[in-house]
């Protein structure tokens, strides 16, 4: 059966580690069973990192730069050298591909996040393998997905893929870092998002030197994607043929099951595609009646905001020691919420002078993460 396959390499893949140059037979192999599965019939959406990383190679870089302004034009550098390659290897199988930049703020307007939706389903539809990745040169910090594990979860999500691979350079997830912890347990499924927290993983630092998160992005992606219905595999990216023998139900990598009723598309945008702008901290009974009687927030819950935002914004809805919660579109601005805060809703009319709703976040627009 045709399927959706979203396919994520990492920089410590594409890139041998000593040198730093580009791996070919890991990128020629990914190449191959990429098309193999597009001959199959299925369509094939490939994450790409690498622009940072091939461009610093190109430029004699030794270390990934820190300076914003540089790493964008190392990127800009590498983006090109980049396509360039994939573009011979997939030519030279007759696969057509495209390349697609993005940045957060694609994803942040309503409309761009449905037009972006609309070109992958038609590049799709052609047989084309889009090349996804994030638009580095032009990001500005506050609106950058900041690592490929985020973008090709998101990707994957807006696409409703069947599945998502992580590639990295371990072979799947460990229960710490077995870079630095040998004997760290590895961990071949994680069959619901409630079972991740009781794993407690250590995922160490931000991974290895052309990385960009480590474990934390990826298994962060991971939730992303089976909220949204897309069954997520950790594995090694040396070995791209392993993808295809994944979906012949080989046990390889970590795999993530999908949730059984994934999140609506527009309450997964509201949760990953919008860029939250302001906290409040909620009281346990609030925190109770949104997360298990599915219930609207009310004023009276709230014990503090945090950041400046208007009306219908996206915020993070936390419990006091800052853990998240559940993120929504706000019935009134930060102003007001100082306000009002931890007060009934009859009281509202008063305290602001005016009469407004009664739910500081209608259910509607309430989405638990
Ligand atoms: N719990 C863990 N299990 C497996 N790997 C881990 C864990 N915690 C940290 N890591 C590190 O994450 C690294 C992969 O992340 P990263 O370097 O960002 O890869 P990529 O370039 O593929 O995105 C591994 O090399 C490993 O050292
Ligand atoms: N967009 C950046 C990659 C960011 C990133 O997530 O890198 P990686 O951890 O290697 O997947 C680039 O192309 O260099």
């Amino acid at each position: 059966m045709t399927k959706t396959i979203v396919v994520k390499i990492g920089t410590s893949s594409l890139t041998q580690p000593e040198t730093g140059q580009l791996a070919l037979s890991t990128i020629a192999t990914l190449t191959e069973t990429l098309c193999n599965l597009r001959q199959q019939g299925n369509r094939v959406i490939l994450v790409s990192s690498g622009a940072v990383g091939v461009g610093c190679a190109r430029l004699g870089l030794t270390e990934r730069p820190k300076a914003i302004a540089l790493k964008q034009a190392v990127a800009a550098v590498g983006q090109g050298r980049l396509m360039r390659i994939y573009d011979d290897l997939f030519t030279t199988l007759q696969q057509p591909i495209a390349q697609v930049l993005l940045t957060r703020s694609d994803l942040v307007q309503r409309s761009r996040y449905l037009n972006v939706y609309n070109t992958f389903k038609e590049l799709l539809g052609l047989g084309v393998i889009p090349v996804v990745n994030e638009n580095d040169t032009v990001a500005v910090e506050e609106l950058k997905f900041g690592d490929n594990d985020t973008l090709s979860a998101l990707v994957a999500s807006l696409v409703e893929a069947d599945w998502l691979f992580l590639l990295t350079d371990v072979d799947r997830l460990y229960s710490a870092d077995p870079r630095s912890v040998p004997d760290a347990k590895p961990i071949s499924l994680v069959s619901n998002i409630k079972e991740l927290a009781q794993l407690q993983i250590q995922t160490g630092g931000q991974g290895s030197q052309w990385g960009t998160g480590g474990m934390v992005t990826k298994i962060s992606a991971a939730r992303i994607a089976i909220a949204a219905g897309v069954r997520t595999v950790i594995t090694q990216g040396r070995f791209p043929r392993n993808l295809e023998k994944i979906l012949q139900g080989e046990p390889l990598g970590t795999h993530f099951e999908p949730q059984p009723e994934p999140t609506s598309a527009r309450k997964r945008w509201i949760a990953y595609g919008l860029v939250p702008a302001g906290k409040l901290y909620l009281d346990q009974g609030a925190i109770i009646a949104i997360s298990q009687a599915g219930k609207s927030l009310l004023a009276a819950g709230i014990k503090a905001v945090e950041g400046e935002f208007d009306t219908q914004a996206a915020v993070q809805l936390c419990d006091t020691n800052g853990n998240e919660i559940a993120r929504g579109l706000v019935n009134y601005s930060s102003g007001e919420l100082k306000k009002i805060c931890g007060r009934h809703s009859r009281e509202i009319p008063e305290i602001l002078g005016y009469v407004s709703v009664d739910t500081v976040i209608h259910r509607d627009n309430l989405v638990l993460t």
